[in-house]
């Protein structure tokens, strides 16, 4: 069974991915993470982050083995990740990875923006996670915070926005929930209310 998890940042799709996949039994890829990637990659060896043969380069070297989530995470790789995440023959280049893991006997969740559109058209469940900007700035916050890390409400709430608007507004896989994914609005819910109305909907196929 594939399942496509697709939403905004911080909406809390990757919380619950992994919580369907552990539950299923299944791998999951945390599709940002290879655009996170492909930009860390640039940032670390002082590249620019808008050449785009430079950026498909890091894209195609790139090893989903070995993603870092720790290093990755990182607030600002995120707003540079949209950065490159514009350029279709980044896209491209990692669209090949994510579809081998995607189609592996099995099955597999995946998240990020496009799965169900572009990456698994044909997944099996759907599901667009998102909550209103304030609440995923508030749990962005939150989780910096935790970290031990430096946060500002507004300046994360900003960031979120632009990241929104860039991910929707893009000409390639924008952000767009799938015609038949199912909306899973998290504003009100908690992580193990949204986890247990994701299993109803996968219960139901
Ligand atoms: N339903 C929820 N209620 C409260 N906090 C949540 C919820 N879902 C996720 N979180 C928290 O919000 C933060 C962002 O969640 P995450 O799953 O990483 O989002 P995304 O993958 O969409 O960026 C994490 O700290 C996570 O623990
Ligand atoms: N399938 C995907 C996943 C991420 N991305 C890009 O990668 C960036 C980082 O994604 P992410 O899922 O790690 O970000 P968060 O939602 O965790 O903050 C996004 O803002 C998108 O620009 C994408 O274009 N397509």
């Amino acid at each position: 069974m594939i399942i496509a998890i697709d939403g905004p940042a911080a909406s809390g799709k990757g919380t619950l991915a992994r919580r369907l996949a552990e539950h299923l039994n299944v791998p999951h890829l945390d599709t940002g993470l290879t655009f996170r990637a492909v930009a860390h990659a640039l940032l670390t060896a002082g590249k620019p982050l808008d050449d785009e043969a430079l950026a498909e380069k890091a894209a195609l070297s790139l090893d989903l083995g070995s993603l870092d989530r720790v290093i990755l995470s990182a607030h600002a790789i995120g707003e540079a990740a949209s950065k490159v995440a514009v350029m279709p023959k980044v896209r491209s280049a990692l669209l090949e990875a994510q579809r081998l893991f995607a189609n592996q006997p099995g099955g597999a969740v995946l998240d990020g923006r496009d799965i169900g559109t572009v990456v698994c058209p044909d997944a099996d469940v759907k599901l667009y996670v998102t909550a209103s900007a304030e609440v995923r700035a508030k749990r962005r916050t939150d989780e910096i915070l935790g970290r031990g890390e430096a946060a500002d409400f507004d300046q994360i709430l900003a960031d979120v926005k632009i990241r929104d608007d860039r991910d929707s507004n893009r000409a390639v896989a924008p952000l767009v929930p799938a015609q038949d994914a199912h909306l899973l609005d998290t504003s009100k819910l908690d992580i193990e209310s949204a986890f247990q109305q994701a299993v109803s909907i996968v219960e139901k196929v």
